[in-house]
């Protein structure tokens, strides 16, 4: 009998405790970074001070999964009979393991997330009540979050939980979370936009194609699906919404309290809400040009006017990427084999080849090249899900798979509760050496 995924991560747990051990023990005072004044205002931009191995983000290349680039991981990973698309459940066994699975080991796992899918009744009666355009967002949030007085880790935890096991139940929590937010997400789609009967969820399906058959999407939605939450699934630890999630568990509080909080950080405009953004910015286009595809002058017009008004454009821009993001290339790709004649595509082809340009010569934007979330929404939007509010819940679903794997292992590796220093304004001038600079000044003038 093959090994379960929980019995290979024990195992490489194991071997990976004494690395960290040593690097604390041994090299404690190691200086890895120095941090100056621009990066303490300017959003800790660049500072090396977070660990995690489930993925690394270089500037130029884009993301890696355990070493693995987008392409590696969708080429490497097992797929369902006839798909494109690899299963996501193996996505989740490789950023905990760093291996890819076999067939058998992928199946063991989308086994477990089956078992595990049921959401308990009064799930949905929060959901259902909530008032009248409730963001998405908002309520995705809050459904899990009301999930948190199932946690096995609460549980034990209160029972006397030896630290050394916290990974353990916090593994199990992961599961039963992640195997429930594609119906979550599904019944908060059908409760805001459908208002039809709820399509049960089929125990026989893996987690995209599950979800597409929730959503009343016909194929290849399954492969979008797949598609969409593999390649959302982690971007290192220092983006918004994995920070927000290893800071929140940090301090023992349980999987759903921390994914919950994830969440609220990838609902920002600036962050994964950007996709909703740009869906939202392409559509005020085509109202002004009555439909029509926009001549280049006229895009590059309407790009100037939001610029000059004081906005961001939507979709281009990144706080570490130097380079047009890969995962924007994959889906570019995918449009141009499945979508090529979509307007809206064309629409947002065009912004790739005006705006790049035009931020260069606005000369703010370090990265003018256009991210992830500059072409997720197009896909969503071809296959009939055009309720832009919608897709960061799609972006929140993908993400919470990283993010549950980087808990898993802050645990695994007894991560301390997180709790940098702040200092004041005053220091920090005293450190600038302006402090004293202004009292002399102020000196010499009495
Ligand atoms: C999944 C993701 O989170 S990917 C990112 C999704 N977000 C977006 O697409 C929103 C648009 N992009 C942005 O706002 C930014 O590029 C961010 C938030 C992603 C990164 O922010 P930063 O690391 O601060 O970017 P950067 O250092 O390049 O910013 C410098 C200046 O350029 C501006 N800038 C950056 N990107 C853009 C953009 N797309 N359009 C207009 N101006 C921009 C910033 O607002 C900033 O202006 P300021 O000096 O007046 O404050
Ligand atoms: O890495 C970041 O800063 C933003 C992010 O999460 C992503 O691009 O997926």
């Amino acid at each position: 009998m093959k090994k379960t995924l929980k019995q290979t991560l024990f195992k490489k747990i194991k071997e990976h405790r004494p690395r960290t051990k040593r690097l604390l023990e041994e090299y404690g005072d190691v200086v890895v970074d120095q941090v100056t004044i621009s990066q303490i205002i300017g959003g800790m931009r660049g500072l090396k001070s977070l660990v995690t191995d489930i993925s690394y983000l270089d500037p130029e290349e884009g993301i890696r999964y355990r070493g693995f680039t987008l392409e590696e991981v969708i080429e490497g990973l097992p797929k369902p009979k006839g798909a494109d698309m690899p299963y996501v459940e193996g996505l989740f066994y490789l950023l905990l393991t760093g291996d890819f699975p076999n067939q058998e080991e992928v199946m063991q796992v989308v086994d477990e997330f089956s078992k595990r899918r049921i959401v308990p009744r009064y799930v949905y009666e929060v959901i259902d009540s909530f008032p009248c355009c409730s963001h998405p967002m908002t309520i995705f949030s809050t459904a899990i979050l009301t999930l948190s007085r199932e946690s096995v880790f609460n549980r034990q935890y209160h029972a006397g939980l030896n630290k050394k096991e916290y990974w353990d139940a916090t593994y199990e929590d992961s599961l039963n979370l992640l195997a429930k937010l594609p119906e979550i997400a599904s019944y908060i789609y059908n409760k805001l936009y459908r208002q039809g009967p709820r399509i049960q969820s089929n125990p026989n399906l893996d987690m995209g194609a599950n979800f597409a058959h929730m959503m009343g999407v016909a194929k290849p939605y399954d492969d979008v699906s797949r598609l969409h939450f593999i390649i959302h699934s982690d971007h290192e630890s220092g983006n918004v919404s994995a920070h927000t999630g290893h800071l929140v568990a940090s301090s023992l509080s349980d999987i759903y309290l921390s994914i919950s909080a994830m969440i609220n950080g990838l609902a920002g405009p600036l962050h994964g809400l950007a996709n909703q953004e740009v869906l939202r910015w392409l559509h005020e286009v085509m109202d002004k040009m009555d439909n029509r595809i926009p001549t280049k002058e006229e895009m590059t017009q309407f790009v100037w006017d939001t610029l000059n008004s004081g906005q961001v454009i939507p979709g281009f821009g990144h706080a570490v990427l130097r380079k047009t993001d890969p995962r924007y290339m994959l889906q570019r790709e995918f449009s141009l084999k499945h979508l090529p004649e979509d307007p809206i595509f064309k629409y947002a082809d065009m912004l790739y080849q005006v705006v790049p340009d035009i931020l260069m010569e606005h000369g703010k934007a370090k990265n003018p090249w256009p991210n992830v979330d500059a072409q997720s929404g197009v896909i969503q939007w071809h296959y009939g899900v055009t309720e832009y509010d919608f897709y960061t819940v799609l972006f929140g679903i993908g993400r919470s798979i990283g993010i549950c794997a980087n808990v898993i292992w802050d645990r695994a590796l007894g991560y301390p509760l997180e709790r940098p220093k702040s200092i004041t304004t005053d220091m920090l001038e005293k450190i600038a050496g302006i402090k004293k600079m202004v009292e002399t000044e102020e000196k010499t003038t009495l």
